[in-house]
C-alpha cells in the first residue's frame, strides 16, 4: 500500500470516463477495456464509488435511495473509496505499467458534490488531495449527449439511486460543471485533474469507441494506433 509520503512516480497511463448518468460511459469503459485486452494491452478497469470490498460497502452506502447523508458525509465517502481505489488498485497497477481505466474519478466530486450540492471547491480540493496522494489522470474522456438522450438512455436501464432520484434542478447543475471543466480556464485552475477531452456521444456504441481511441491516437499514436484500426473494422 502507497501512503502519502511515498510519491507515486506511475509507468502504466490512467484514463478516466466521466459524464453525466446515461450518456454511455459505462458502456464505452467496458468497450475500450475489451478492445484494449484484445490487441494485448494489459488493463485494469474499475469503477468509481467502489471496485475494492471497502470501496463497494461505501458505494451501496451512497447509493442506497434509504440512505440519510449530509453534503458533507457524502464528500468524505467518495473521496474514501477513492483513497482505498488508489492504494489498493490504481497505483499498484500504474507502477506494473497497466493501463488503467476508471469509470468517473475527481470530476465527478467537483459536478456532483460541488456544483450540485453546493460544497465549497476549495474543500473537496483539499479532501481529494488527500485521498488521492496526487496521483493525476494522463486524460479524461468526458462523454457528452443531448438531456433528452441522457434520459431516455437512463430509463432504458431502469432503477434509480440516491444520486439519480435528485431533481431536475440539480442535474442541469452538475450538466453544467461538466461543461464548464472543458474551458481552459477551468483546466487551469484545476491542475490535480489533467487533460480532459470532449468525446461527443451522441452516436452508436461501435462509433463512440472508436472516438474513444481516436483521442488515444492524437495522444499516444504508437500505443494505441493497432486498437484504434481494429476497433474501426469492427463498424
Ligand atoms: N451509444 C449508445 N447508443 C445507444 N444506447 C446506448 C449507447 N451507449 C450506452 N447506451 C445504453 O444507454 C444506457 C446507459 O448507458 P451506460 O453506459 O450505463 O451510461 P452511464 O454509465 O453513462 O450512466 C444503457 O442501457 C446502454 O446500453
Ligand atoms: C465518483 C462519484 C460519483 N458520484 C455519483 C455519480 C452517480 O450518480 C453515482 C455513481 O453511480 P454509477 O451507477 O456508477 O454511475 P452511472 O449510472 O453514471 O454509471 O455516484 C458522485 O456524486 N461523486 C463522485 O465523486
Amino acid at each position: 500500500m502507497q501512503n502519502n509520503d511515498d510519491p507515486v512516480t506511475p509507468r502504466g497511463l490512467f484514463l478516466v470516463f466521466e459524464g453525466g448518468e446515461g450518456v454511455g460511459k459505462t458502456t464505452q469503459w467496458h468497450r475500450l477495456a475489451d478492445t484494449l485486452r484484445a490487441v494485448g494491452h494489459d488493463v485494469v478497469a474499475v469503477r468509481e464509488p467502489g471496485g475494492t470490498a471497502a470501496g463497494d460497502a461505501i458505494r451501496s452506502l451512497l447509493l442506497d435511495p434509504t440512505s440519510e447523508l449530509a453534503a458533507e458525509s457524502e464528500a468524505l465517502l467518495f473521496a474514501a473509496s477513492r483513497a482505498q481505489l488508489v492504494r489498493d488498485v490504481i497505483a499498484p497497477a500504474l507502477h506494473r505499467g497497466a493501463i488503467v481505466l476508471v469509470d468517473r474519478f475527481l470530476l465527478s466530486t467537483y459536478a456532483y458534490q460541488g456544483a450540485g450540492r453546493g460544497l465549497p471547491m476549495s474543500s473537496l480540493q483539499a479532501v481529494n488531495a488527500f485521498a488521492t496522494g496526487g496521483i493525476r489522470p494522463d486524460l479524461t474522456l468526458l462523454l457528452s449527449v443531448p438531456l433528452d438522450m441522457a434520459q431516455a438512455r437512463q430509463q432504458a436501464r431502469g432503477a434509480s439511486d440516491r444520486m439519480e432520484q435528485e431533481d431536475l434542478a440539480f442535474h442541469q447543475r452538475v450538466r453544467a460543471a461538466f461543461e464548464v471543466a472543458l474551458t481552459a480556464a477551468w483546466e487551469g485552475e484545476h491542475p490535480e485533474v489533467g487533460p480532459v477531452v470532449a468525446i461527443g456521444a451522441d452516436m452508436p456504441v461501435d462509433v463512440v469507441t472508436v472516438r474513444c481511441l481516436e483521442a488515444l491516437v492524437a495522444r499516444w499514436p504508437e500505443r494505441f494506433t493497432a486498437a484504434a484500426t481494429a476497433a474501426l473494422a469492427a463498424i
